[in-house]
């Protein structure tokens, strides 16, 4: 696992390495030379731009400048102001090196004059803003972004895109779409979501020092990001020992006569993950439409009220159901009632594994008043407990106002918020978004994120169904439960990609990812167990 640090920790560790004789001067000339490296290693690389900030960033792009003369390489350096004039000490010495070492420089150049130099780039190295860079960008960066982001020239970008937060992923109007970005310590939250998914690249990260691993680990990451072998133990069993019920039974709590069509299909993801026994239980006038979708899985008719919402007498027969599950579902569908709430509640104090979705969360979120960190009792249990809320349930969950979670950084405080009030081992929170993240006591899990595919109505009703069947058929083991769930977020993912490849990439409806989830377990355990391929090749 690769670990993630919030800028703040990102400069913690710098000060660390310079407590242990490590200089920020030093620091810089190793991220400039770890940025000309990557340049170097992608090939004929004769003409090189370097796109110059006023900080610590640009002075990064002088030292890479200078080494890449070294080198041979015809370079250009961009900055908007002399070398002599740059304000910082650092990044004027470095410059001013870079100028004797025969690096050209262009000062202010107007558009065309840019254009015209990018036009005859191989490779341009944007180091014009880095983890620095707040608000909307400023002049000449804005037009020098719009020059870089229309040439044909590679882009490779130092630290972070410029324009890109590295902390929330968000970008400013002007930001650089590049091919790589060689980024300095360790990643950040920024680098893996939102629009960081899309100008990022490639991501190398480069260290620095010997004694980075150990001091990004002392700042406690926050998060971390999976490999793919890290889910070995978080596979799913492939014994041939066992029936349709010790394959794992899951009993899914869901619907109501407006929205039917949730929970049949976390039912159906259920089974398609392998559980080898799902039962839904859904209000009496959903039943009917839910069983001619369902032919293998009996569909269990509950009280309900006059709107076809569960009532408070559902809980009797849903518990009996629960205590003869391996694992529970509650959510998809479901509305939210006093009926409803009692049956989460009612859930909640059993000790069967339980995922809570959807309007299952919103009944958690009334009946805490808004504020599950403040309550941490209703979700204390001995048994597994997996929320998985989007952005605005995880908000409505900690009080936050609508739109009050919106990046990755966010949803790791917000489920943070949640976990350690509770402070129990047998909690997940995935907070979903463009990027998930699976967030237990222990640690925050990152699995590789999904498509965009995904974005489309009842994908994450899919998720959850799938959630609680890998959680059916590993209730006995002995395995991280946010690795388990970051490695189902994982299959989630990549049955999004295969059902992109299948259906056309806006064309994906949530069945489309059911009918592939099958194929996309077996091939992400395939590559589980064998990185290089079956045969070793
Ligand atoms: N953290 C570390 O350990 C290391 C950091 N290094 C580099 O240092 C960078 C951070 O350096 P700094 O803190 O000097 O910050 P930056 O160089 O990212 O940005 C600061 C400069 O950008 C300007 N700026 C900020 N917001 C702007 C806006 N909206 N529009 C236009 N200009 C704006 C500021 O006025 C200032 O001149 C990192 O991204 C990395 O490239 C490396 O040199 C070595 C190691
Ligand atoms: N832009 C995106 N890129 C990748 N995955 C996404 C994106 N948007 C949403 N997802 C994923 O799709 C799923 C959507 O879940 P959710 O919002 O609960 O949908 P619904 O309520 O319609 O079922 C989540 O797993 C989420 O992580
Ligand atoms: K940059």
């Amino acid at each position: 696992m690769q670990p993630v640090l919030n800028i703040d920790d990102v400069k913690r560790v710098e000060v660390a390495l310079t407590r242990e004789g490590v200089s920020v001067s030093e620091l810089m000339h190793r991220a400039g030379l770890a940025a000309a490296q990557e340049v170097l290693e992608l090939g004929e690389m004769d003409n090189v731009v370097v796109l110059a900030g006023m900080g610590n960033n640009g002075g990064d792009g002088w030292v890479a400048a200078e080494a890449l003369r070294a080198q041979g390489a015809n370079v250009t350096v961009v900055s908007p102001v002399e070398p002599d004039a740059l304000p910082g000490d650092l990044p004027r010495q470095v410059a001013q090196s870079a100028v004797r070492a025969g690096a050209s420089v262009l000062v202010g150049p107007s558009r065309d004059e840019l254009d015209d130099l990018l036009a005859t780039a191989d490779v341009a190295l944007d180091c014009m803003l880095g983890t620095g860079f707040h608000g909307e960008v400023r002049a000449p960066f804005d037009i020098w972004i719009e020059c870089l982001n229309a040439s044909t020239a590679r882009v490779v970008s130092v630290d972070v895109p410029s324009g890109l937060s590295a902390q929330t992923g968000l970008a400013a109007e002007a930001c650089v779409v590049a091919d790589m970005t060689v980024t300095m310590l360790a990643l950040k939250p920024g680098l893996l979501t939102d629009d960081g998914r899309d100008v990022c690249g490639a991501i190398v990260v480069a260290p620095l020092a010997e004694q980075t691993d150990r001091l990004v680990v002392d700042e406690d990451p926050v998060a971390w990001r999976t490999d793919l072998a890290d889910y070995l133990e978080a596979l799913l069993p492939r014994t041939s020992a066992v029936d349709k019920f010790s394959r794992g039974s899951v009993l899914v709590v869901g619907g109501s006569r407006r929205y039917p069509g949730a929970a049949i299909m976390a039912a159906l993801a259920a089974a398609r993950m392998g559980a080898g026994y799902v039962t839904l239980a859904t209000p009496a006038s959903a039943a009917a439409v839910a069983q001619a979708h369902l032919l293998e899985i009996p569909v269990v008719p509950l009280p309900e009220d006059a709107d076809g919402t569960l009532t408070a007498d559902a809980r009797d027969v849903v518990c009996k159901l629960a205590e003869r599950s391996s694992a529970v579902l509650v959510g998809p569908g479901l509305r939210v009632s006093g009926g409803t709430c009692a049956v989460v509640s009612a859930l909640l104090g059993m000790d069967v594994p339980l995922v809570v979705d959807a309007d299952g969360l919103n009944c958690l979120a009334r009946l805490t008043n808004g504020a599950l960190p403040q309550y941490p009792e209703i979700i204390r249990r001995s048994a597994p407990l997996v929320i998985t809320p989007h952005r605005g349930e995880l908000a409505r969950l900690v009080g936050r106002p609508a739109g009050g979670v919106s990046s990755l950084s966010d949803q790791l405080d917000a489920a943070r918020d949640i976990v350690w009030a509770d402070g129990g081992s047998e909690l997940v929170v995935v907070g979903k978004g463009t990027a998930t993240c699976c967030v237990s006591v222990e640690r925050a899990v990152l699995p590789k994120p999904g498509p965009a595919a995904l974005a489309t109505a009842g994908s994450g009703d899919v998720l959850a169904g799938m959630m609680a069947s890998a959680i059916a058929q590993r209730s006995e083991a002995d395995v991280d439960p946010a690795l388990l769930a970051a490695y189902v977020c994982e299959v989630h993912a990549y049955a999004g990609t295969l059902a992109a490849e299948r259906r056309g990439s806006r064309a994906v409806m949530a069945s489309d990812i059911i009918d592939v989830v099958g194929v996309a377990s077996d091939a992400v355990d395939a590559h589980v167990a064998y990185p290089d391929g079956p045969a070793g090749e």
